[in-house]
């Protein structure tokens, strides 16, 4: 049989006394109270100990029994002054009685005999008896005395002595019940003991100086039970969707993306529109409404070669065989800045930049763009955005790897694609997955970059480009339906959100 050193050594102390108290098997063991109570359980679980409860009617002395206690009974005070003056008004008693205590005063006296009541000139007076000078302690105060010493005595005890509920009518004291715990050693116990028990020290730590000293040989280690319930802790750990971003981060780099990376939120017109073919007289530069900067209100152009060719793009095509929009260009209207509307922004950078052939590229971004919140709509929210470059790429390439996305970094069953209308874009599609909750969670665009672009940027082969709404697949992968709990305070989705991957 497997016994804890606190076992054992609490079956060694209880087999010295057979049975005695809980409290005095803790005052024996010289451990504390809980460490017992859990070695006692163990023994009783494996029948070499027996913990019995017992209940008691105890009478428990009151805060007035105390005060009695300490200033005497309101009778004998009375006597006290009795027995100076013989005679006395109940005004006489006002000195040494509360108001409460003079009330029922007359009849206390009366009845144990120790004085006698009288009417003169309209007034009670009290005249001490003879049993009243030869007063003796009557069962009441030996009651009394018993309680002051101990605090609680058996009702037993107290009725042999006086009824108790003459002691509660006086609010001297009250019943109450104790429950009191005995530890019993079994036939089992004591046998095991007198066959004699090897009490060896448990460690719970293997320490550098049990290794280099041997002495882990020796030692007896504490085994863990792992079953026994623990109190929930919470770990510090990364915000999910913080979390859920950094996953796809590395997802994309394990897949062999680039990351591109830029430091300000801001971005000129040129980058965000201009460069990506967008036309300036374009209503509203229709496919998304944006920010605008109020201050400052500009920024740079870069080289003049480079604004030189996306000028003559949207002119008049530029060198591509496309007529371009037909209008003229303003480099103003292009340096305005705005808070970046979406992540192609940095591809088209990155474009001009120049790209590895073959080569992919993502970037993660923060984008803004004003709309209604709402649970699929925030006006602040993140994108990946990627393209891919290389000389044979097509249409159903894209669509390839679109769909591998969705499904293996969302989570998303279901994926359906749509024709769709971008600027800088042709063919394009807009995706589409499916959330039990929601429905069909419209979540990116697609298409190949069209050459008015990519040649203005000086690349002249394919590239496929996509931008994806990240927040409304997390959604998905962090089973929630509402984009707003993404950026929550809520503790306890804070602390049990699903962990992703
Ligand atoms: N930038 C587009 C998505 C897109 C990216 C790349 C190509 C086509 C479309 C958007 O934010 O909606």
């Amino acid at each position: 049989m497997e016994l804890s050193y606190q076992e054992k050594f609490t079956l060694i102390k209880l087999s010295e006394v057979g049975k005695t108290k809980f409290e005095e098997l803790v005052k024996r063991a010289g451990l504390d109270q809980v460490a017992v109570m859990r070695a006692v359980l163990g023994l009783q679980s494996k029948g070499l100990a027996k913990l019995h409860e017992k209940s008691e009617r105890v009478v428990r002395l009151t805060e007035t029994g105390r005060k009695y206690a300490e200033i005497g009974l309101p009778e004998w005070r009375a006597l006290a002054v009795l027995k100076e003056r013989k005679k006395v008004t109940l005004d006489d008693l006002g000195d040494v009685l509360s108001e409460d205590e003079l009330k029922p005063i007359v009849g206390l006296l009366r009845k144990e005999g120790w004085a006698s009541v009288r009417k003169e000139d309209g007034k009670l007076v009290l005249e001490i008896t003879e049993k009243g000078l030869n007063a003796e302690e009557r069962p009441v105060d030996v009651a009394l005395k018993l309680l002051t010493e101990k605090g609680t005595v058996p009702l037993g005890e107290i009725e042999g002595l006086i009824p108790v509920k003459e002691l509660k009518r006086r609010k001297i004291a009250e019943e109450d019940s104790v429950t009191e715990r005995f530890v019993e050693i079994t036939p089992e116990g004591a046998e095991l003991v007198k066959g004699g028990i090897e009490l060896k020290e448990e460690v719970s730590n293997l320490t550098p100086e049990l290794i280099k000293s041997g002495k882990w040989r020796e030692v007896e280690f504490k085994r863990f039970n792992i079953s026994a319930p623990v109190r929930r802790i919470y770990p510090g750990k990364k915000q999910p969707y913080r979390a859920f971003l950094d996953k796809i981060r590395r997802r994309l780099i394990e897949m062999g993306f680039i990351e591109m990376t830029v430091k300000s939120l801001i971005e000129t017109q040129f980058w965000n529109f201009d460069a990506l073919f967008q036309p300036q007289n374009h209503p509203a530069r229709d496919w998304t409404d944006t920010y605008q900067l109020k201050y400052p209100k500009s920024g740079h152009l870069p080289v003049e070669e480079l604004v030189a060719s996306v000028k003559a793009a949207h002119e008049h095509g530029g060198d591509t065989g496309s007529r371009g929009w037909g209008y003229v260009w303003s480099p103003e209207r292009a340096m305005l800045l705005m808070p970046r509307a979406h992540g192609t922004a940095l591809s088209g950078r990155q474009l001009a930049r120049g790209v590895e052939i073959p080569g992919k590229y993502f970037t993660i971004q923060r984008v803004f763009r004003p709309d209604v919140l709402d649970r699929t709509h925030l006006i602040e929210f993140n994108q990946v955005d990627g393209f891919v470059v290389g000389e044979d790429l097509n249409f159903r390439n894209l669509l390839g790897i679109l769909k591998r996305f969705a499904v293996e970094i969302a989570g998303a069953k279901k994926v359906k694609f749509l024709p769709d209308y971008y600027p800088f874009t042709e063919p394009s599609v807009q995706m589409s997955a499916y959330h039990p909750e929601l429905g069909w969670v419209e979540f990116g665009g697609a298409g190949i970059f069209r050459e008015e672009m990519t040649k203005a940027l000086r690349v002249d082969v394919p590239v496929i480009a996509w931008g994806i709404g990240i927040d409304r697949l997390a959604m998905f992968k962090l089973g929630i339906d509402d984009i707003r709990y993404l950026f929550s305070y809520d503790l306890r989705w804070l602390r049990e959100a699903r962990l992703v991957w």
